[in-house]
């Protein structure tokens, strides 16, 4: 079974859709230093996250530049689980994960050197396509084949994201087998909103294709 995380959700329509769809995680993405319209304030995204139902996971999407930082978001939204994008080593993940409750989410580039190292202070690496500025959602997808290696040499669960579409999941997680996959541009009608069709199409397509690669 592939898990399904929705990511960058904006408002509590498109959270109430992508949850109606069958996703396993969605995504609010705050304390991030780069342009990216799916953005919210602290208090949009206490409240996205706050409205996630039992069952499915609410992740905040950040990225601080020291733990405190880290720790100071999580205790104000109080996500299910934290994705760090960038910005702390592995050494502060786990002084993070000493000091929050949450799930940890490294974010991490498939040719990225030591990736291992983050593995050992995360509760899950998510293999990303990243901008020259460190962020996500750049709707790129890498080399798949690079993060089935990941998949095959690592005890960690390891989340696929980057460029992934409804018509490319199917074919994405036959080709790497991740815990879960991501996606965030990939399903939008415009930058911040969700297309709910292509959300729909995307989690049906991506659990299809799990249950026809066991
Ligand atoms: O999506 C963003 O705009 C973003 C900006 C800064 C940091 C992280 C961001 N997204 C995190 C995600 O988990 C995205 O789903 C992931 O990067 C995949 O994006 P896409 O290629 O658009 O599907």
């Amino acid at each position: 079974m592939t898990r399904v995380k929705i990511c960058g959700v904006t408002d509590s329509t498109d959270r109430d859709a992508v949850v109606t769809a069958g996703a396993d995680a969605v995504g609010v993405i705050h304390g991030v230093p780069v342009d990216t319209p799916r953005e919210v304030d602290a208090a949009t995204a206490e409240k996205l996250a706050d409205g996630v139902p039992p069952f499915v996971t609410s992740v905040l999407v950040t990225m601080p530049t020291t733990v405190q930082e880290a720790v100071r978001r999580v205790d104000r939204i109080e996500p299910d689980a934290v994705q760090v994008h960038d910005g702390l080593s592995p050494a502060e993940l786990g002084a993070l994960d000493s000091r929050i409750t949450q799930d940890i989410v490294a974010v991490v580039e498939a040719d990225a050197p030591a990736i291992e190292s983050y593995a050992t202070h995360a509760d899950a690496l998510l293999v990303d396509s990243v901008d020259a500025d460190g962020g996500g959602g750049t709707g790129e997808t890498h080399d798949w084949e690079r993060t089935r290696d990941l998949v095959d040499s690592l005890d960690v669960p390891i989340v696929l994201a980057g460029g992934l579409t409804p018509e490319n999941v199917a074919d994405a997680v036959e080709t790497v087998e991740p815990f879960a996959v991501d996606v965030a541009s990939g399903v939008e009608s415009a930058g911040g909103t969700k297309d709910h069709d292509a959300v729909s199409r995307f989690v049906r397509n991506a659990k299809q294709a799990a249950e026809g690669a066991v």
